[in-house]
């Protein structure tokens, strides 16, 4: 979709990016990652020709970048940037109409396409009246994504997206970028100085190391489970081990597991018991030892972590050791009970489970 071929772009006898060549997959995210003044940026603004390279060529669809009319092909590119970059003197609705209008598209088809935007990215048709100041941070920063996606652009580029908000909002946002991805089929390339944000969001991640060299491009749990050297082990962290088991898928079929319903009977010495309600629905826990009798909400010990079937090896373990009993519930789509796994059996599995 997007391909760098071997692409340079040097300032005066600094070199900003050095012999870049990557693609970029059609309909995911990919994720530009490395530390401060490794070239992420310079990388991401010569997509758009806001900087054009020294040497070297980037293609969207096999179609040299160089070739047509910059403001043409910037108008084409959504482009999300960090505090959104609005303009504070037009509303919400204005500021998302911008590259539409600039498309040459009538006022109508602009307005209906801005406010399809707006609601896409969950802000209102008030907010979409207000002034950009008039609007939260994590707000203005929807405004900005609302604004790239207004004109229906195959590619977005987003640079720190989401560095200027809190972490709850960031988490949203987060959620919400990787909701539009899947919903619209779009092209991500997003830069982040965050490997934590690049492995939550990216199908890809291209690691870039100073001097603006590609250190490795690969899935977040290639990178985690096989890095490439020295500089990506230690810039994925020390606990990538942990980590790749959230891209790990494990073969551990749920055990069945004594159920009883809330308010029904257990048996004295039954040990751990799953109490469900009246549909069947796992609700906790109860430890049956020395006791017997109806099973009262108070007895009832909340569980942690429910998984369901086909998550990673990470989200398993996290059921199973967040457990009172020990035992993660496993619960269906529709959060039926499918069984429990127990620690022990993740852990046998995964020592099965071929090194990848
Ligand atoms: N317009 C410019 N003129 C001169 N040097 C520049 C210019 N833009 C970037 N550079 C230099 O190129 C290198 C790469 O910068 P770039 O902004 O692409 O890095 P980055 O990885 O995005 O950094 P950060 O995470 O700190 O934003 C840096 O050494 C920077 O100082």
């Amino acid at each position: 979709m997007i391909r760098f071929d071997g692409v340079t772009k040097r300032y005066g006898s600094t070199v900003a990016v050095d012999d870049l060549s990557l693609e970029v997959r059609r309909g995911g995210i990919t994720c530009l990652v490395g530390p401060s003044g490794c070239g992420k940026t310079t990388s991401l603004r010569m997509v758009n020709r806001m900087v054009e390279p020294t040497e070297g060529r980037i293609l969207i669809d096999d179609e040299d970048v160089s070739r047509g009319d910059p403001a043409q092909l910037r108008r084409s590119i959504g482009y999300v940037i960090q505090h959104a970059g609005l303009f504070p003197h037009r509303t919400v609705l204005a500021n998302v109409m911008t590259v539409p209008r600039l498309l040459g598209w009538d006022r109508a088809r602009a307005r209906e396409a801005a406010m399809t935007a707006i609601e896409t990215v969950g802000l209102t048709a008030d907010q979409a009246r207000r002034y950009p100041a008039q609007l939260s941070g994590g707000q203005q920063q929807r405004v900005g994504v609302a604004r790239a996606l207004a004109s229906d652009p195959e590619v977005v580029l987003m640079d720190e997206p989401f560095s200027a908000v809190d972490p709850v909002v960031r988490a949203d946002l987060q959620e919400e970028v990787r909701r539009l991805q899947r919903e619209l089929g779009i092209t991500i390339l997003l830069v982040t100085h965050d490997i934590d944000e690049a492995l939550l969001l990216g199908d890809e991640v291209a690691v870039l190391r100073q001097g603006g060299r590609l250190a490795q491009l690969a899935s977040p749990g290639e990178l985690l489970a096989h890095p490439a050297d020295d500089f990506v082990a230690g810039f994925v962290g020390k606990d990538r081990g942990y980590r790749a088991l959230g891209f790990t898928q494990v073969q551990v079929a749920p055990q069945p597991v004594d159920t009883v319903r809330l308010g029904a009977s257990v048996r004295a010495g039954a040990g751990w018991v799953l109490v469900t309600d009246a549909e069947g629905m796992p609700l906790g826990w109860v430890e049956a030892t020395g006791w017997g009798g109806p099973v009262r909400e108070d007895r009832v010990e909340r569980f942690g972590n429910v998984a369901r079937v086909g998550d990673s090896a990470r989200l398993l373990l996290d059921a199973a050791l967040s457990s009172p009993s020990g035992q993660g519930v496993v619960v269906d789509a529709e959060g039926r009970l499918a069984g429990v796994v127990g620690a022990d059996d993740i852990l046998a599995a995964l020592g099965r489970s071929p090194r990848r």
